[in-house]
């Protein structure tokens, strides 16, 4: 049986815009497994990021319960949220927040000292992980505005991974990528999945959303329905096929 990592009950997130209240989240449930890639989708405005934001702890509910594992964190204060961003997340987003000041080993290695302080350990991890996306000697040392779209993204990655993070928050990753880039950026994170990290995207896009083994649809604060599709294959036209068909049933 999948372990639960995450749990959210009877979640609620209102706006007040003047004197309206909008309200984005409405007694939503929702349930995170070990392992998974989870993908979140709906309609523009529907609130997926919203949703994305409160499961990680980056903005508070206005209400219900927020379970990480055996910690409940809907009602931290925003310093032990940071903390527990710090401990157990990892964030890419879709403008990668690179500092332009800093080499692409610096930038990784500022997110690493706020962890632990062995920074011999931490370099010797960085380069292991920038390996791993693909990402040579050569680029250790150049700046972000030095690095295509698709190599900042991995560096990116490689940040969001440096303090093994047990879940990995993803708000669409490709969103500004071209269709390499975003490819080389989508079999990065396949693999990391494959290798058991857990992940949560949220995207609009089919292309992307397929890599996911789950798919949660959100529609008026609600998750209104799920389709399971099981681990990536690569070329499986079923497999896009059958997240069409879910979508379009969900009014996609
Ligand atoms: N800080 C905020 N203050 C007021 N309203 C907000 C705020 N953040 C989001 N909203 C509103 O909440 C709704 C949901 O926004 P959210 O960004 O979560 O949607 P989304 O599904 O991710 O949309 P998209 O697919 O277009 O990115 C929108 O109507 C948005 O205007």
């Amino acid at each position: 049986m999948m372990k639960q990592i995450l749990e959210a009950t009877n979640l609620c997130k209102s706006y007040s815009n003047g004197s309206v209240m909008q309200h984005v989240l409405r007694n939503l449930n929702i349930q995170i497994y070990e392992g998974d890639f989870t993908v979140i989708m709906g309609s523009s405005g529907s609130g997926k990021s919203t949703l994305l934001y409160a499961l990680s702890g980056m903005d508070k509910p206005t209400l219900g319960n927020i379970q990480y594992r055996n910690e409940d964190i809907s009602n931290y204060n925003n310093d032990k949220l940071a903390v527990f961003r710090r401990k157990h997340c990892g964030f890419i987003f879709q403008q990668m927040y690179l500092n332009d000041t800093m080499s692409v080993m610096d930038n990784i290695l500022v997110s690493g000292l706020l962890v632990t302080k062995d920074r011999k350990e931490l370099k010797k991890k960085a380069e292991e992980l920038l390996q791993a996306v693909g990402l040579n000697e050569e680029c250790y040392h150049k700046f972000p505005s030095q690095l295509s779209g698709g190599e900042a993204q991995r560096v990116a990655i490689v940040r969001a991974l440096i303090n093994s993070p047990e879940i990995v928050f993803a708000d669409e990753p490709t969103g500004a990528l071209n269709s390499q880039n975003a490819t080389n950026v989508l079999d990065v994170m396949t693999d990391m999945n494959a290798k058991g990290q857990s992940i949560v995207m949220v995207t609009h896009d089919m292309k992307t959303a397929r890599r996911a083994n789950r798919i949660l649809y959100l529609k008026d604060g609600i998750i209104i329905d799920e389709l399971n599709l099981g681990m990536y294959i690569k070329g499986d036209q079923e497999r896009h096929d059958t997240l069409r068909t879910f979508l379009e049933k969900m009014g996609w």
